[in-house]
């Protein structure tokens, strides 16, 4: 089901275009130490924006499961990284996915697989959250979903503002989840230590 996501044409565009970046930083692109760089860059910029190429949907249907279990389903920390699309520069932390099934559940790992396959796109935290929010609910039609997604951003920790432990979170929930009881009960799950 992993789709290929590496294209060579693209990749030799890439190397191209990194390369000159390189020499417009004032780097001599011929030094033994970067000669390869634009090809690992290319290649990691494709690997970082691999999400693209993947189908999220997909994803949970390829293991979505009839069952009569109707409570809260939480995967929580599942570690992501991803670009933010001002800097393109990385963003990366932690998400946490509930949700509650009416007649479906779906693979435990697909879940943290729709979160790998948002996060390797360019990004904002608001938009990833929502994202992976909506296609679960549309893949598996809970009786509510909620994310949260808590992140450090190396744009605002490197450059800019400067700030070093500022964490920012985010959320966003569907149907069950407009209970103020039920959203609790999520996040004591979630921030509670366990195993
Ligand atoms: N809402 C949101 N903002 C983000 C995210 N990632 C980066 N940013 C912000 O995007 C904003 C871009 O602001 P600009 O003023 O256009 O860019 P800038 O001059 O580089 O801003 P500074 O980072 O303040 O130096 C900054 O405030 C970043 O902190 C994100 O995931 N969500
Ligand atoms: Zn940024």
């Amino acid at each position: 089901m992993e789709r290929q996501v590496y294209n060579e044409t693209v990749q030799r565009e890439l190397e191209t275009h990194y390369k000159a970046v390189l020499a417009l930083l004032g780097e001599d692109t011929e030094r033994e130490g970067l000669q390869k760089t634009p090809y690992r860059v290319a290649k990691a910029m494709q690997t970082l924006t691999r999400g693209y190429a993947e189908d999220p949907k997909e994803i949970l249907n390829s293991a979505k499961f009839k069952e009569d279990y109707r409570h809260m389903v939480i995967v929580k920390d599942i570690d992501f990284f991803s670009l933010c699309e001002h800097h393109m520069l990385p963003f990366y932390g932690k998400a946490h996915v509930a949700y509650i099934p009416n007649g479906y559940i779906t693979g435990l790992s697909k879940i943290a697989r729709v979160v790998d396959c948002f996060s390797h796109r360019l990004q904002v935290q608001e938009r990833m959250t929502l994202q992976i929010r909506d296609c679960i609910q549309e893949a598996l039609d809970p009786l509510g979903v909620m994310v949260v997604v808590e992140a450090r951003h190396m744009c605002m920790q490197m450059r800019g503002v400067e700030k070093q432990n500022s964490v920012t979170t985010t959320s966003d929930f569907t149907g069950a989840f407009n209970q103020a009881k039920t959203r609790e009960e999520f996040l004591n799950l979630i921030h509670r230590d366990s195993l």
